[in-house]
């Protein structure tokens, strides 16, 4: 199926005893941004590399843009940019030298159009890369990986040391990348760093994919709160056994209740009696990933797709 930006079938990593990824079947679309997803050590770098060709996959197989990843390697490199999480730079050339460096291997690049990334980022390009900062140094990665404007951008923890400004702007490069229809892979084990700008994403879990959803969907589904006052006591059922509702506590005047979905009839389940105020809070999605990321999942079992309660 070559529409994918990419698409791994049953893709399975394996060190010695370690399962580093097992059987994932991840399909990215062309033209959006995926936030990939999850705890330290859940895969995201043995599934990157593995498409970079880095390492060859213990079975499965997958496609970049419709090419072979192994047996395509070379058309592959020049169609995408890709962020290392441990990028390794020569101390002793300057950023910009770095960057020429870099523009060379990729056979020429403008280098206005290197100067424009630079500025847009920030980037101090003269003096020697051994003296840069963590956020210097991932701002270099950053600009060699989008000065070719590949295909497919493959960002590996790409904001990790970038202040929150400069996170801004280099949102607004990711949007821009998905605007020309070009894709964006970007992997953290940070939500907030990835549900701003993902068009979707993907969690990993100890290898295995446990779930892919829009960013709007899950938000939808995250788990929120109402809090309530009566005017009297009420009963402690009162909200059992109510469409959506996770947990109820009552306490004589005041109840909160964690639900997802509709609140209608938790509303209705509240007005059979005085309600004197309610107080709603947002959904707080980083809870629903932190349930994926705890609960999902384990071997034999199968809870895909489910957001299960956190209390
Ligand atoms: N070369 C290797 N030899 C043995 N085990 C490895 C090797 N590389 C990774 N692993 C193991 O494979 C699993 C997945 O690691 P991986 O680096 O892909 O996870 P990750 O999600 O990228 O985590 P992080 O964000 O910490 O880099 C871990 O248990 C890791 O210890």
């Amino acid at each position: 199926m070559t529409d994918w930006a990419i698409d791994t079938q049953k893709l399975t990593k394996h060190y010695g005893d370690v399962v580093a990824v097992q059987d994932l079947d991840l399909q990215v679309t062309q033209g959006e941004i995926f936030g990939f997803l999850g705890p330290n050590g859940a895969g995201k770098t043995t599934t990157i590399r593995t498409l970079l060709d880095q390492i060859r996959p213990t079975s499965g197989a997958a496609t970049i843009l419709g090419r072979d990843v192994h047996r395509d390697a070379l058309e592959i490199r020049r169609l995408i940019g890709y962020v290392p999480g441990d990028l390794a730079l020569y101390p002793r050339l300057t950023g910009k030298e770095t960057l020429q460096y870099f523009a060379r291997l990729r056979g020429g690049v403008e280098q206005s159009y290197i100067d424009e990334l630079a500025e847009r980022l920030k980037a101090d390009l003269s003096r020697k890369v051994g003296d840069y900062s963590t956020g210097n140094r991932q701002k270099i990665g950053l600009i060699q990986a989008f000065m070719h404007s590949p295909a497919l951008l493959v960002l590996d923890e790409p904001t990790a040391g970038l202040d929150p400004l400069i996170q801004q702007e280099f949102h607004a490069m990711l949007e821009e990348v998905r605007d020309e229809g070009r894709t964006v892979f970007l992997s953290s084990h940070s939500l907030s760093q990835v549900e701003r700008v993902a068009d979707r994403v993907g969690i990993i879990r100890e290898g295995r994919l446990v779930v892919v959803e829009g960013v709007d969907d899950l938000k939808r589904k995250a788990i929120r709160r109402i809090d309530f006052e009566f005017a009297d006591p009420i009963p402690s059922g009162t909200f059992t056994g109510v469409a959506g509702v996770h947990e109820a506590s009552v306490e004589r005047r005041h109840a909160t209740v964690s639900f997802e979905g509709p609140v209608n009839d938790i509303l209705r389940a509240a007005m059979a009696h005085e309600v004197l105020n309610l107080n709603s809070r947002e959904s707080d999605l980083e809870e629903v990933f932190l349930t994926y990321y705890r609960d999902a999942v384990s071997p034999g079992g199968n809870q895909e797709g489910k957001v299960s309660d956190v209390h």
